[in-house]
């Protein structure tokens, strides 16, 4: 399998106070693999998928290293412009809550539309379009189709949101899907659906998924493998059945405690 994504000796510091948010990381993601980034709050974790999606203001980070795209395309050498574009149309994130990727002022119809359109490879008509959208709802379990269609995102749960989200990526023809945290605001049992849901369409889509979460129990129900993260370094890596059997890492040990206290 080729890297869909190598990070070598990738640093990310604040301008103003030099504060190192990323230190030297060095990660290689193959296509197609479920990756999990675990660690606490403030280890780093948003800034690296922020740092994927060309999220970074060069303004106020110092970026040093180098983040690679499909082996030979380095993101941060290439102008905003041009790193946005690429990243438009092969990045995906899905948020802690999509009421904050979604426009509050325009129907589901108009933004899962406009996606489906915009990464369309053929001229579509958006009657076609609107039928193909119809499926995909279909697929992951909406069943008042209509109704979806035509609300605003306020008015639909978290839990459909967050399916709403996925199948925003099942309109496009990305390659890497970033989920930060996507389970955070659902219950229990959206939290089981939307996972095997994730798992599923990822699968199925062929998609490089990488997941980031506080809770290693959560990213050992979909990731092979798992990176530990800590005030910014890397402190332990290995295969999720591995890392769950005998980490090496106390702070590995204390997170898989944490997870599995209840
Ligand atoms: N735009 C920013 N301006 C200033 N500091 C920032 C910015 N983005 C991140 N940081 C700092 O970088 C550190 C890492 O933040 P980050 O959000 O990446 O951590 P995290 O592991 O995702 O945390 P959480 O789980 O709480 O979301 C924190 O100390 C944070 O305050």
């Amino acid at each position: 399998m080729k890297n869909i994504l190598e990070f070598k000796k990738f640093s990310v510091s604040l301008k103003n106070n030099n504060h190192k948010i990323l230190n030297d990381i060095d990660i290689e993601i193959k296509e197609k693999e479920f990756l999990g980034i675990v660690g606490e709050s403030g280890s780093g974790k948003t800034t690296l998928l922020n740092s994927i999606i060309s999220f970074l203001d060069e303004k106020k980070f110092i970026l040093e290293g180098s983040l690679t795209l499909f082996e030979n395309i380095e993101i941060y050498k290439m102008t905003e412009k041009e790193r946005k574009a690429i990243c438009c149309k092969n990045i995906s994130m899905i948020l802690q809550d999509s009421i904050n990727s979604l426009n509050p002022y325009e129907k589901i119809k108009n933004q899962l539309l406009e996606t489906y359109i915009f990464h369309s490879k053929k001229k579509v008509t958006n009657d076609f379009a609107i039928g193909e959208i119809k499926k995909l709802l279909l697929d992951v379990g909406f069943e008042d189709i209509d109704r979806i269609l035509n609300s605003y995102p306020n008015e639909l749960s978290g839990g459909m949101r967050q399916r709403i989200a996925i199948v925003l990526v099942l309109c496009t023809d990305i390659k890497i899907l970033l989920a930060d945290e996507p389970t955070t605001s659902l219950d229990v049992v959206n939290q089981f659906k939307f996972i095997e849901l994730l798992k599923k369409i990822s699968k199925e889509k062929g998609l490089t998924l990488i997941y980031v979460s506080h809770d290693i129990k959560v990213l050992s129900k979909i990731c092979e493998r798992i990176i530990v993260l800590k005030d910014g370094n890397i402190v332990e890596e290995n295969n999720t059945i591995q890392i769950l059997k005998e980490p090496k890492n106390s702070y590995t040990k204390l997170l898989i405690k944490a997870a599995t206290a209840d």
